[in-house]
């Protein structure tokens, strides 16, 4: 999380440049404080309309990514063109202030004295072409608290509130920082719906979360941070494609030469036995490109065994990506690159659409 105190009163926006598809431009980017290396040669672009998502383990870099496109911090290296116009050097905040770009302020930047509604009007008298207050007041399920002041509002409707913060502005590019941690699930839906909305009329999204369902689920395309570097961007599909060994099911049986026979019928390579981990009967996983077939075949076999099926998810390529994956979660090692997940021909078996083409690096 971070702070918008800091800012440039000169506004610094200005059109696309002709033939500019790109809202966003992160290019080589590099962040530093002291000798720390936060942020390391780093670059994405996100198109118009998009919603983008970074992602990474605490500390990997997100937030001080977003502050340098927000133009809240200089970068050592590297550039960040927000609708094909490049942030100056050593100007603080230009592009938000001008209104290209607006931000989602952390929770301190709250004035705990002022109503919701005052807190909006204060937010949209910094923007030249504002949403309307009420309209976005409702659309966040805060009508009921419009005259509430910040400090007693929730902190779910808190967190609402900022969200409603960044969407004020009606601007071209929103950048949201971990906007749905703290909502309940009703919450988060209807924040997501807002974001949706925005999209809908053309505005753009760059957010970081840790949620992954919800990144699996709303991103169009996502970036994963590591360390601070890119270790992997892609459509939520193709990453997870690069990154995992496709479905796997997971057999737990003490019938004897059951992993035998898995091994005759599925190949050596497919199945592994998984150590015991204390719960009863030896377990062993299948890697198939048909794990329906699987599983009816473990089931037929050894009718008292316990059979899961487990489809990859984005999660399962995030631990990848980013650390040590629990076992038999299907993933392929990290440095396997675009292409190493099978593809699932049943529509039944397939763990999201089958695009191809992420780029791991
Ligand atoms: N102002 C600062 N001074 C020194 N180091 C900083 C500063 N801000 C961030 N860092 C360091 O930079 C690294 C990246 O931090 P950053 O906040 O960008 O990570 P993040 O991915 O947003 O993490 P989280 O998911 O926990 O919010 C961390 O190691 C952090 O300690």
């Amino acid at each position: 999380m971070f702070s918008i105190q800091e800012r440039s009163e000169s506004p610094d926006t200005g059109a696309a440049e002709p033939g500019d598809p790109h809202v966003l431009e992160v290019g080589e980017l590099t962040v530093r404080y002291g000798d720390f290396t936060a942020v390391n040669n780093v670059g994405f672009t996100v198109g118009r309309g998009e919603i983008f998502g970074l992602l990474g383990r605490n500390g990997a870099g997100k937030t001080s990514t977003i502050a340098a496109v927000a133009g809240l911090l200089q970068p050592a290296a590297g550039h960040v063109r927000v609708l094909g116009r490049q942030l100056e050097p050593g100007r603080r905040g230009g592009a938000w202030l001008g209104g290209a770009l607006s931000l989602q302020p952390q929770k301190t930047s709250l004035f705990p004295r002022l109503q919701v509604e005052e807190t909006l009007r204060m937010w949209a008298s910094l923007y030249p072409d504002p949403r309307p207050v009420p309209a976005l007041i409702d659309e966040l399920g805060l009508t009921d608290k419009a005259r509430t002041r910040a400090a007693r509002l929730s902190g779910g409707q808190q967190q609402r509130l900022l969200l409603a913060t960044a969407l004020v502005g009606n601007t071209p590019l929103v950048v949201l920082d971990e906007p749905t941690t703290g909502l309940d699930p009703h919450a988060s839906r209807d924040a997501w719906a807002v974001i949706n909305r925005a999209r809908a009329g053309g505005t753009t999204f760059l957010l970081s979360t840790h949620a992954m369902a919800e990144a699996e689920e709303r991103c169009d395309r996502l970036a994963i941070l590591h360390e601070g570097r890119l270790r992997t961007s892609g459509t939520p599909a193709q990453i997870v494609r690069s990154l995992t060994r496709g479905s796997t099911v997971t057999v737990r049986s003490s019938q004897e030469g059951l992993l035998r026979a898995a091994r005759a019928e599925f190949g050596t390579d497919a199945v592994r036995a998984e150590p015991g981990d204390g719960g009863g009967a030896p377990r062993f996983t299948v890697a198939t490109e048909r794990p329906e077939r699987a599983v009816a075949w473990c089931e037929e076999r050894s009718p008292e065994a316990d059979v899961r099926l487990h489809r990859p998810t984005l999660e399962d390529a995030f631990l990848a990506a980013t650390g040590t994956a629990p076992a038999g979660t299907g993933t392929a090692p990290a440095a396997t690159g675009t292409g190493a997940a099978a593809a699932d021909d049943a529509p039944a078996a397939a763990g999201g659409a089958r695009a191809g083409g992420g780029s791991t690096r």
